[in-house]
């Protein structure tokens, strides 16, 4: 992310020191045409006499303007009508709407049947293409904000009285800001791109100078690719375009290329030892001081291993990366699984479910509240014989697939979980806390129920719990996690 700003910087510098010192303006026709490029006039003269670069200085302001206005004004739009319609419901049917019409409606064609009316007009241009690009973004903010709305968090700051102010301003911003991100930057290059292609097909304001106006003006003498003048004429504003367009592009992706280089780290030292192994693991989660130090650990086929400790110790932290679902910059180590590195990127589609899986703590967080418990299974690719297959043996009807989450009680749900945990029969498992929240009767019958599975399928069980005589009672071996380098 540094260099980013190093560039946006160095262009900001760059262009500030020519804006303010070079010596000709694009309006001043006194020199000859199509004079080849010198020390006089780096990038020579066009065919009415002007400096290309005095041109180009002013082009990439009025470009540029048009991407910064349109992209703040469409976004400011997107989020307002947004957060109105999803977080107040008031006239939602009426923002809704007029989103649809107007996504539906060909922007282009709406462009040029006013610029046909009103003469291509630079400042109509900024309204019109700031008004027809909010709706996708507003439709997409509205759904995040009406999810967000009714999460726990939202609710419990509205019952200890805070304002619908306070609320949008302290609990959303966090959320919707990678959105609203995206949204200006996709809507930056939208404007530029749209006001550099009316431009350069004679649509665009006539006394603006822009890339898209200079392209224009290039093309329409065809005697510059004769005497060779297309080179600083065509080229400069046509490079410039292009780098701004892709140089965006990059920003978008940016995330996603740094994500799989980070997690490549991993690939190169594999030992291809058997067992579920967590190796030197060091937890530091981007912070000097560790939250634990070269931790290493594993789960042969057939055992139980259970890690207590007291909370904070770094626990949960330490399964989630011999599972390989924590960020590698979060810290040192490797986990692997019968020789394979669980960070690597194949690994969560090669294994995940089939040779290892996760059990959550909390089952009914686990489950997607708006699918019956069938679907869910269907999504694992499971057929409705291996589904109840699996419901039976943790004694469930099969009946029971066909209801929603909150039609179950939490027994049930913890029952299932263990049924979709088990179906493609894995050769290890990591149950984070999944007794915490259950009453005793239920957590004898969880913990039984997950011996006799690990039994059965000789699977290995790394245990995450706070409960000793759970640990000491089902496990081979016991490790006990302190909290000396925290200072919480
Ligand atoms: N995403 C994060 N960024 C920074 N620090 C984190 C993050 N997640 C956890 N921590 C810190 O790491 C430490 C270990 O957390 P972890 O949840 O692994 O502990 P735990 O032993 O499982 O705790 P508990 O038993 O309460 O669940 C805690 O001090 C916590 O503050």
């Amino acid at each position: 992310m540094k260099h980013k700003k190093y560039i946006v910087g160095s262009f900001i510098l760059f262009y500030s020191v020519l804006y303010f010192s070079y010596p000709y303006a694009a309006s001043s026709y006194q020199f000859e045409s199509y004079l080849a490029p010198s020390r006089m006039h780096w990038l020579g003269t066009n065919s009415v006499g002007q400096d290309v670069v005095a041109l180009l200085i002013e082009g990439t302001k009025w470009s540029l303007i048009v991407g910064f206005v349109v992209a703040t004004a469409s976004t400011l739009l997107s989020v307002v009508l947004g957060v109105w319609s999803g977080y107040f419901r008031k006239w939602d049917s009426l923002w809704n709407g007029l989103a649809n019409v107007l996504l539906v409606l060909p922007n282009l064609l709406i462009i040029l049947l006013v610029i046909a009316f009103t003469g291509g007009q630079y400042t109509m241009l900024l309204v019109l293409m700031s008004v027809l690009s909010w709706p996708a973004y507003m439709r997409i903010i509205r759904a995040q904000v009406m999810s967000l709305k009714e999460r726990e968090f939202i609710q419990i700051s509205r019952q200890l009285g805070n304002s619908h102010l306070y609320i949008l301003t302290r609990h959303f911003p966090a959320h919707l800001k990678s959105l609203v991100q995206t949204k200006w930057i996709m809507t930056f290059r939208y404007a530029i791109l749209t006001e550099a292609g009316l431009a350069f097909l004679g649509l665009g304001d006539p006394v603006k100078v822009t890339w898209g106006k200079l392209l224009h003006d290039g093309f329409s003498n065809p005697t510059i690719f004769l005497n060779g003048s297309w080179t600083w004429l065509v080229l400069p504003p046509v490079l410039l375009l292009a780098i701004v367009t892709v140089y965006i592009s990059f920003i978008i992706e940016g995330k996603n290329v740094k994500r799989t280089k980070s997690s490549l780290r991993k690939e190169v030292h594999c030992t291809k030892e058997a067992g579920l192994r967590g190796e030197q693991i060091t937890l530091h989660y981007g912070v000097s001081k560790p939250i634990f130090e070269n931790v290493s650990l594993d789960v042969q086929r057939g055992e139980i291993v259970s890690i207590t400790g007291p909370s904070g110790s770094g626990k949960t932290s330490l399964a989630r990366a011999m599972y390989g679902i924590l960020p590698v910059a979060y810290y040192e180590g490797h986990g692997q699984m019968d020789g394979e590195w669980t960070s690597h990127p194949k690994f969560a589609s090669a294994h995940y479910f089939k040779t290892i899986a996760f059990m959550y703590q909390d089952a009914r967080a686990a489950f997607n509240p708006l699918l019956p418990l069938r679907q869910q299974f269907e999504e694992l690719g499971v057929t409705q014989d291996e589904m109840n297959e699996a419901l039976k043996e943790v004694q469930l009807y099969e009946t029971i697939a066909n209801r929603y989450p909150h039609e179950c009680s939490g027994g049930m749900l913890s029952r299932v979980l263990v049924a979709l945990t088990f179906v493609w029969r894995p050769h290890y498992v990591i149950c984070d806390e999944v007794t915490s929240a259950l009453d005793p009767i239920l957590k004898k019958e969880i913990i039984f129920l997950l011996q006799k599975k690990a039994k059965q399928l000789n699977c290995g069980v790394l245990m995450i719990t706070h409960d000793h005589d759970v640990a000491h009672a089902i496990s081979d071996r016991t490790l006990q996690m302190t909290k000396e380098n925290r200072d919480d």
